[in-house]
């Protein structure tokens, strides 16, 4: 039997602005995503019928998982009938404002494409990414990109590969609880892409769901204080829980990581303008069809 492995990489919104607001309820923003460099990894086998594996017992195995919603998306959208054994290596904090769900979501969408030979355009599973969560696209698509709208009208955009010191305070916050938030700041006004995308770790810039998760989580408040105090920089990802810091080097995270307050954890990560998923997609789907055919069992991609 052939496997196929692929990343799931996270990221971080290095600034968020709450713009307005549309009719049915969700928030227009203009954020700025980063890719990273690490992530979750899912592996797929073909098999009879759909299953998830992992080895966490807090990640839901069922279908409220937005792999195998993903999964049972592209079997309606296609009538496809075919089963796949899929197991989810899970490392980043789930509701970490750091993209887990949807990054799995995607990497669903584009590994059972492949192994149900669907031959499903880009187009079409940015579209169906979407109705799985507002930041799937951007998965799918691949690259660090301005966003806009709910997060699918996406423009790619070269970023330093910088270094991150990203924690977790140990907490779950919700991201609709954050967005109902009464006081939210909802009319930021709308921003240019600027030339240099430096600015956007600035003070004119920054993440408009901060305070509130601040005021709801008191914690959010302590671990922003924290990395300011040991970086000179501190800043909240998406709707929360997750506050991270540029690095001037890999080094300085690493040490700062053994002396992080208890309940909190951790990762050092750099930025990347292609996914790890993508940097590897290409070649890892052309040697998963060559073995396929040639009927050996293989692990195949990484
Ligand atoms: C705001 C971001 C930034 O990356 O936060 P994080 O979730 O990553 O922290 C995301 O776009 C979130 O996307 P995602 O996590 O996929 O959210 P969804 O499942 O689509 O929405 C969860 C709920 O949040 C609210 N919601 C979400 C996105 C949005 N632009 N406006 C909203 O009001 C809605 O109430 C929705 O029912
Ligand atoms: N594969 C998955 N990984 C993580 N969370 C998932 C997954 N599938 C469904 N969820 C649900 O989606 C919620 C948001 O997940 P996640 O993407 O990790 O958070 P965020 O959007 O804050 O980065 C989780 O709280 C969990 O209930």
């Amino acid at each position: 039997m052939t496997m196929l492995t692929l990343p799931a990489p996270g990221k971080l919104n290095l600034f968020l602005h709450i713009t307005g607001r549309r009719p049915d309820g969700y928030h227009e923003l203009q954020t700025l995503f980063a890719l990273l460099d690490q992530g979750d990894t899912l592996h797929f086998a073909p098999a009879d019928t759909l299953t998830l594996e992992c080895d966490q017992a807090e990640v839901p195995t069922d279908h409220s998982n937005l792999i195998l919603r993903a999964a049972r998306l592209l079997q309606t959208h296609t009538g496809c009938q075919q089963g796949a054994r899929i197991v989810l290596e899970k490392h980043l904090p789930m509701g970490g404002g750091v993209g887990g769900g949807s990054s799995d979501a995607a990497s669903a969408l584009l590994g059972l494409n492949a192994l149900w030979g669907l031959n499903l355009s880009e187009d079409t599973l940015a579209e169906l990414g979407l109705s799985l969560g507002a930041d799937v696209p951007v998965f799918v698509r691949g690259k660090s990109a301005w966003a806009e709208g709910i997060g699918e009208r996406i423009t790619p955009v070269s970023l330093p590969n910088d270094a991150f010191l990203v924690i977790h305070p140990g907490i779950h916050v919700s991201t609709a609880r954050i967005f109902g938030d009464r006081q939210l700041t909802r009319d930021t006004p709308v921003s240019k892409l600027p030339a240099s995308l430096e600015v956007v770790l600035t003070r004119d810039f920054r993440n408009d769901c901060e305070a509130a998760a601040i005021r709801q989580f008191p914690e959010i408040g302590e671990l922003l204080h924290w990395l300011k105090q040991h970086t000179g920089n501190a800043r909240m990802t998406g709707t929360g829980a997750c506050c991270f810091a540029r690095l001037a080097e890999v080094q300085q995270g690493q040490h700062l990581l053994q002396q992080l307050p208890q309940h909190w954890t951790g990762f050092v990560a750099r930025g990347c303008n292609t996914s790890p998923l993508h940097q590897i997609l290409g070649e890892t789907l052309a040697k998963f069809r060559e073995t396929q055919n040639s009927g050996k069992s293989a692990q195949i991609g990484k």
